[in-house]
């Protein structure tokens, strides 16, 4: 993969989505994959139903190793329904069944056979939310690990390894047993990133990570996203279209099309490279969206 700054392509060169990536690119770098995504998950024809409801279809997607894939798209297109898939989450809500096939490493995750447990802990996810649990901060990075039967050798080392990489350990290596919720919002998330990063996952999947945080904190997150994708893989929702282009190499573009019962059902439009998807998406309701037209 190569690092580069984004070239003025496409044929939309002037289109408000091309003005984003330029606008953020003077900041920073997105890198541009120089190669098909090499599929640590992949999705085909994924849907999910809730009883009789058909939320979301037909959804083939190919996840890479290390990469920062964004799902984005109106509000109720079913991309939270869509990365619930991806650690087996929907098998706690009722109702929800799932349709089609997820693959991790080639592995039918919805097999009989996979310990749910254990691919949770490889695929680790964080909400929305901020939920620490009520506990210390170092029970918080603990309890992924103990729960999980880790032994290693010293837990100190695992929760501080855990928070460094959260870029959260000089904030809190003082407090360590005060509870998780004295901290700030911001803080949380960081805290709730250390204890997805405690259980050693390969993949983070954060459902609208900063949705509930000011400027300064989604700042902090989008920095710490790019040192994670260093050695983890992750996969945003996303309703921020900005956070999209500057912290994602793919962009995955659902919306919602309402069927002729009146019921709107989500679909994957279009799966990119974020730089063709902001510049010169191939799906004029890509561009309609990223343009601000609808959604
Ligand atoms: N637990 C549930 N039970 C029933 N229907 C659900 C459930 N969760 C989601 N849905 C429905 O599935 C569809 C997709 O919802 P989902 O939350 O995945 O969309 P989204 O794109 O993530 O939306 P948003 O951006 O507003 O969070 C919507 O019609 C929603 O009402």
């Amino acid at each position: 993969m190569t690092r580069t700054r984004v070239e003025q392509t496409g044929v939309n060169p002037d289109g408000q989505g091309r003005r984003l990536l330029d606008e953020i690119s003077q900041h920073k770098a997105p890198e541009i994959p120089d190669s098909e995504p090499d599929g640590v998950i992949t999705t085909r024809g994924l849907g999910v139903s809730y009883g009789d409801f058909l939320a979301v279809g037909e959804v083939d997607l190919d996840f890479g190793s290390k990469e920062i894939t964004a799902l984005i798209g109106p509000s109720g297109c079913g991309k939270s329904t869509v990365l619930r898939c991806l650690n087996r989450m929907n098998d706690l809500i009722p109702g929800a069944k799932v349709h089609g096939r997820v693959s991790y490493h080639g592995v039918d995750m919805y097999d009989s056979a996979v310990d749910v447990i254990e691919l949770r802990r490889r695929i680790g996810m964080v909400f929305q939310k901020p939920n620490p649990f009520p506990k210390s901060i170092y029970d918080n990075v603990a309890y992924g690990p103990r729960v999980t039967g880790m032994k290693p050798a010293s837990m100190d080392e695992v929760v501080e390894r855990a928070l460094r990489g959260a870029a959260l350990w000089d904030e809190v290596k003082d407090k360590l047993k005060q509870n998780a919720a004295g901290l700030s919002g911001g803080q949380q998330q960081r805290l709730c990133i250390a204890r997805a990063i405690a259980t050693q996952p390969e993949v983070i999947l954060m459902d609208e990570p900063c949705s509930a945080l000011d400027p300064i904190a989604t700042a902090k997150i989008e920095d710490l996203m790019d040192e994670l994708a260093q050695t983890y893989t992750i996969i945003i929702v996303t309703h921020n279209m900005q956070q999209a282009a500057r912290v994602s190499q793919r962009t995955a573009f659902f919306t919602a099309e309402v069927d002729d019962r009146g019921n709107r059902i989500g679909q994957l439009v279009e799966f990119n490279t974020t730089e063709r998807i902001f510049s010169n998406p191939d799906d004029p309701r890509t561009e309609a969206y990223i343009t601000g037209r609808f959604g």
